[in-house]
């Protein structure tokens, strides 16, 4: 019997490949969708790679008719917080125009259930931590306003015509597969952790904090990291419970503990055994001063758990695939 196809949209990217990872193992054929702006054809290892961008409805119908998956997990966008500020039409032209044109694609071909990577921006700046998914949204950045536009179409969507979907809000993805097939490798990477890393390698200068005034115990900003692979097995849960028949909703996925961006950078230089050179830069705009999540609904519906989230294991894996061959390997080959 043939493995059920699933599209992955950014099924090359970091997240979403981690989730092909997952699929697989759960018996699916994860076809990704990507047109790999940051996401690379190498890491795209358990099923199929279509390439295509995700504004084009065209080229997405002839991928749903080829496949005829049954579900869609949607990764595909810009992600950037910081670049967003400096091109918002973008954000909201891949984020928000290629929701709607998939979402499109999706009602005319009957698909009944979407699994949507959202995000912990679409809260903007936390009342209280861990936030619990009724929390209001003040995104303060286009990315995480693009993120709820998105998200509200989906419901809107899902109201009109009964596709189920899950909108997953996720905290601060972070580490790389355990046994080290992939990793994270952002073409033009803005994320803490892997910038940190290739600052102790001496790959890139000095690490720059931004910002050391905000309002928590170290004046560095705080995030609540949760381990790549286990926010993939989140999704495999997501998709199973919504094709099972349940209720279309929103989780968060995080840990509910926070970690500062100092402590994240010792934590560091005690997994590498070697100093992260560091210094002081502005504040980056569209920072909110802390993101931590409750994540007891995904704990409880899912019957999920974010094991290997704590900093130590996370910044190993992250240090053990970027120093490792395949790391190397799978660049030399882009
Ligand atoms: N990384 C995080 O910590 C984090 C946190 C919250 C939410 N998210 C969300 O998770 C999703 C995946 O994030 P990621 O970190 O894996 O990013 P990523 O950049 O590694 O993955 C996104 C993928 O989408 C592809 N893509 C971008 N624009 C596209 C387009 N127009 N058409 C087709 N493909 C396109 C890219 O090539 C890439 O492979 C994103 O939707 C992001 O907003 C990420
Ligand atoms: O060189 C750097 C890079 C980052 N940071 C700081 O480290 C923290 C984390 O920044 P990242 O860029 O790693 O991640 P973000 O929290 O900005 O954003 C990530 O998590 C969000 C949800 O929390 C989003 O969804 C987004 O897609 C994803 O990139 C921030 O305080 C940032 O100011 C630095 O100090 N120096």
């Amino acid at each position: 019997m043939h493995a059920r196809a699933v599209l992955v949209t950014g099924g090359a990217g970091y997240i979403g490949s981690h989730v092909c990872k997952a699929l697989a193992e759960a018996g699916w054929t994860p076809v990704a969708y990507d047109n790999l702006s940051n996401g690379h054809a190498w890491a795209v290892r358990w099923g199929p790679l279509e390439k295509g961008d995700i504004r084009d409805r065209d080229r997405l119908r002839a991928v749903v008719a080829t496949h005829r998956p049954d579900a869609v997990l949607h990764f595909a966008g810009r992600i950037e917080v910081g670049e967003s500020l400096k091109a918002p039409l973008e954000f909201y032209d891949v984020n928000v125009s290629g929701t709607l044109t998939l979402l499109d694609v999706m009602v005319e071909a009957g698909i009944q259930a979407l699994v949507f990577s959202s995000t912990a921006a679409t809260y903007g700046v936390l009342e209280s931590t861990p936030a619990p998914e009724t929390h209001p949204c003040d995104p303060i950045n286009p990315y995480g306003r693009s993120k709820l536009v998105a998200e509200r179409m989906i419901a809107d969507v899902g109201a009109a015509t009964g596709m189920g979907w899950t909108s997953l809000r996720y905290f601060n993805a972070a580490g790389a597969d355990p046994q080290g097939a992939i990793g994270e490798a952002h073409r033009n990477e803005t994320h803490l952790i892997p910038l940190a890393i290739e600052a102790a390698l001496g790959e890139r200068g000095v690490f720059s904090v931004f910002g050391r005034d905000y309002p928590t115990p170290d004046g560095s900003c705080i995030r609540d990291f949760i381990h790549v692979s286990y926010l993939a097995q989140a999704h495999v849960l997501a998709l199973k419970r919504l094709l099972d028949g349940g209720a279309s909703t929103t989780f968060n996925l995080g840990t509910g503990l926070g970690a500062s961006v100092l402590d994240v950078l010792c934590c560091l230089e005690t997994v590498a055994g070697v100093p992260v050179p560091t210094e002081y830069r502005e504040s980056r705009a569209g920072d909110p001063p802390a993101l931590v999540g409750d994540p007891s609904r995904a704990k409880t519906a899912l019957s999920w758990t974010p094991c290997r989230s704590d900093l130590t294991s996370i910044i190993a894996d992250a240090w053990r695939w970027h120093t490792g061959d395949m790391f190397s390997r799978s660049f030399a080959a882009v």
